[in-house]
């Protein structure tokens, strides 16, 4: 008998084409549609990158005005989501209030079961521009604070903001906001969006694709990281007056100790990237932006500490969500905003596969070898 060559967690397995983005761990490079990610985060909008992963193209001038237009009247949100919202526990993960908040955007949808590609691209504009008021108003009503309505004088990066903390970012956060949005958007078939294609494979709605999709993200192997980065920073403690020399020794010793009793050090590592992730100089150019613009160079000792000390005893390098959670902090979230706010940002590559699946469709259902009982008799 031959024996079934299993592949754990599907690693090494080609399961379709995508058009959508090319992860290239050779020359560790992310490619949106041909596009440098780098080059996309150095010079564009999230609106245009959103734009650019679903139509396969950047935006005339004209394309992006009507689609910015629509993008700012359409971040309210329905009386009944936010009744949703309010009927969960603000003790409940935000990552349950994106993934039920989705859940009725896509119940209240005049469109909901039509799948016809002008349909899927309507539905996946109105969630991209209503999502980040998920994020505030969870945010908002965590802390007990009055819900800031959007502003349709601003871009989509400065009304997340705004809307979250009552009040305008400066430049610089606005910026190191939106260059983590861009490299959030997509990568290609991992766990996230592998989800939303198999749910789309059985013609589902985009709705629930994105649903399900936000149940894989939660996952602290996947987008829960950048949270799970934040309570490693939080378990070694934070002190803003502390050197950053100081930092990063005892942020040093952590990670010796955490190696060395076999824990798993969320933020680093990746199924592809095995040399560092293409995303991360550029996340940490904006994190240090962030580090400078706060004053907090006892972060940068911390983050320095715990990378030397992985890349010292098993050279294994921060994805991106290590640089990502700190940015996040120092801007002001509840740690536990972090994977909500990358449900915003996968969206668009999320919608995107959804639509590319959709376009090319064959049900995704693998086999198994079975390894239970023989046949025996009751
Ligand atoms: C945006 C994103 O989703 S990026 C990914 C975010 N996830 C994380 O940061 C979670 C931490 N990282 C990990 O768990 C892993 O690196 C994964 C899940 C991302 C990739 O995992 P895989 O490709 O399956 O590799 P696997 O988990 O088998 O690791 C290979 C080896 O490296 C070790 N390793 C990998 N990542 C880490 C880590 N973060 N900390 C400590 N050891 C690690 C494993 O223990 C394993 O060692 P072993 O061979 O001695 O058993
Ligand atoms: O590709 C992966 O497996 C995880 C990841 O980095 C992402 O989804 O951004």
């Amino acid at each position: 008998m031959t024996e079934t060559e299993i592949k754990k967690g599907l690693a090494g397995v080609v399961v379709d084409y995508t058009a959508v983005s090319k992860v290239n761990p050779d020359t560790n490079s992310l490619l949106y549609r041909g596009y440098p990610v780098q080059d996309l985060a150095a010079a564009k909008s999230f609106e245009e990158v959103a734009l650019l992963l679903w139509t396969g193209e950047l935006p005339t001038a004209g394309e992006l005005a009507e689609f910015v237009k629509a993008e700012r009247a359409g971040r309210a949100l329905a009386p009944n989501v936010k009744a949703a919202i309010d009927l969960l526990p603000t003790n409940c993960h935000p990552m349950d209030v994106g993934r039920t908040a989705v859940s009725v955007i896509g119940a209240n949808h005049a469109l909901a079961e039509e799948s016809s590609p002008a349909a899927e691209l309507s539905k996946a504009k109105e969630l991209f521009a209503a999502f980040p008021a998920v994020v505030a108003y969870d945010q908002r009503r965590r802390r007990g604070l009055e819900v800031v309505e959007p502003r349709e004088d601003l871009d989509y990066s400065q009304n997340f903001l705004w809307m979250t903390f009552g009040e305008e970012a400066a430049p610089e956060v606005v910026d190191a906001f939106r260059v983590s949005m861009v490299l959030y958007a997509e990568h290609s078939f991992n766990a996230s969006t592998f989800t939303a294609r198999v749910i789309t494979s059985t013609l589902s709605d985009l709705h629930s694709a994105v649903t399900g999709a936000i149940g894989a993200l939660k996952g602290p192997l996947h987008g829960g990281a950048n949270e799970a980065v934040m309570h490693t920073f939080h378990e070694i403690g934070i002190d803003k007056n502390e050197s950053r020399e100081d930092a990063a020794a005892r942020a040093k010793t952590w990670m010796e100790e955490a190696l060395a009793a076999k824990k798993k050090v969320m933020g680093f590592g990746h199924r592809v990237y095995k040399h560092g992730d293409s995303r991360v100089p550029t996340m940490k150019a904006a994190l240090d932006k962030m580090i400078e613009h706060y004053g907090r160079g006892e972060m940068l000792g911390l983050y320095d500490g715990l990378e030397a000390a992985m890349d010292e005893a098993k050279a294994i390098k921060p994805n991106l969500d290590y640089p990502a959670g700190p940015t996040y902090h120092l801007m002001g979230f509840d740690t536990e905003m972090f994977t909500p706010i990358f449900i915003a940002a996968r969206i668009t590559g999320w919608t995107a596969h959804i639509m590319e699946q959709r376009a090319s469709n064959a049900l995704i259902r693998p086999l198994s070898a079975y390894n239970g009982p023989e046949q025996r008799a009751l």
